[in-house]
């Protein structure tokens, strides 16, 4: 794991959750975290909007999609780079709805 995904290591359960409630907890708390991770990108993605010369969906850049589903498949080898472009892909596709250009 590089340095940047270090940060996330106290976000994890110490022991392995066994009991329903206790990963349905886990997964509380990963979700949280995840929540505030999207907010924070969203507003990301609308600021590079504003700077790109056209923005929004017009604007798409697939090569740095492909970047950064690439990335992070390397920190998620179980899902894997195709599972990964979905989520990637519905998560840009949805901060490029929302956001204000
Ligand atoms: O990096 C950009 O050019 C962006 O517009 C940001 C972003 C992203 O949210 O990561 C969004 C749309 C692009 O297709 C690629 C990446």
């Amino acid at each position: 794991m590089d340095q940047l995904a270090e940060a996330v290591r106290p976000l994890l359960p110490a022991t392995r959750p066994s009991t329903l409630a206790e990963c349905r907890a886990a997964i509380d708390e990963i979700d949280t975290a995840l929540a505030v991770l999207l907010e924070h990108r969203a507003a990301l993605t609308e600021q590079v909007q504003r700077i790109k010369p056209v923005g929004g969906h017009a604007g798409r850049d697939l090569d740095r999609e492909e970047e950064i589903v690439a990335r992070m498949a390397e920190l998620a080898p179980r899902l894997g780079a195709d599972q990964l472009r979905r989520i990637v892909t519905a998560i840009i596709e949805a901060s490029l709805d929302v956001a204000k250009h």
